[in-house]
């Protein structure tokens, strides 16, 4: 079983819950309780894998006073961020946690500047109020290897489940290289009594 932990990140009121129940029960409710931080559970299966995946749900004004992210970026495998298109502050705010996440130099966390990061422009149903563009977000993401999407938590019930699930295929995929690139302790141990006894063979 796959543990896949994603963090939903964004300034307030951009729909973080919005889009996090939406993929949860596929449904859209207009308003939540939102003084506290969740942690949802959910059982799936994706490509024949079976997952337990964790979504994090952070609750703006706890967000708000802790900024430096330091717990989310050592515990998520995968940070979906969200603005909303009708909103700029929203934007710069999104900006800036993509900049928490890829600079090695503030993030202080190797796992967290490698790891897979979706950005979305929520609210697309409000595009007659818009203050974002589309080639805005499309730019940000591709400067800084993110993808990107624009959907409508309040309408779009599918593109809201592609998202998610494009991101933890991503997460596993990282998992994978990982996986690859480490080798194994067995490995490495054979490769070492190899080293050394293979050395002795030749002195003699
Ligand atoms: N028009 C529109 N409204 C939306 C959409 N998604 C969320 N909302 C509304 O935006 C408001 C904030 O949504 P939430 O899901 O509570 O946003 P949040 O980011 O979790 O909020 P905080 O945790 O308080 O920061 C609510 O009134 C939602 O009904 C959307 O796609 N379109």
């Amino acid at each position: 079983m796959n543990d896949v932990k994603l963090a939903v990140l964004g300034g307030e009121g951009t729909g973080k819950s919005a889009l996090t129940v939406r993929f949860l029960t596929k449904r859209f409710i207009g308003e939540y309780a939102s003084n506290f931080d969740s942690v949802y559970n959910k059982h799936m299966c994706l490509e024949r894998k079976q997952l337990n995946l964790e979504i994090y749900d952070p609750c703006s004004q706890t967000q708000k006073a802790k900024f430096s992210l330091t717990s989310e970026l050592h515990w998520a495998d995968g940070f979906v961020i969200v603005y909303d298109i009708s909103d700029r502050s929203s934007f710069a705010f999104a900006k800036a946690l993509i900049y928490r996440i890829r600079a090695p130099q503030t993030s202080h966390c190797k796992r967290a500047v490698e790891s897979a990061v979706f950005l979305v422009g929520n609210k697309r149903d409000l595009c007659h109020v818009r203050e974002v563009g589309w080639e805005e977000g499309q730019k940000l993401a591709l400067d800084n290897r993110c993808q990107f999407c624009e959907l409508s938590a309040a309408e779009q019930s599918l593109e809201v489940e592609m998202m998610f699930s494009r991101i933890i295929r991503d997460i596993l995929i990282n998992v994978k290289l990982k996986e690859k690139r480490r080798p194994s302790g067995s490995k490495s141990m054979a490769k070492l009594i190899n080293n050394v006894f293979g050395k002795r063979r030749k002195s003699v």
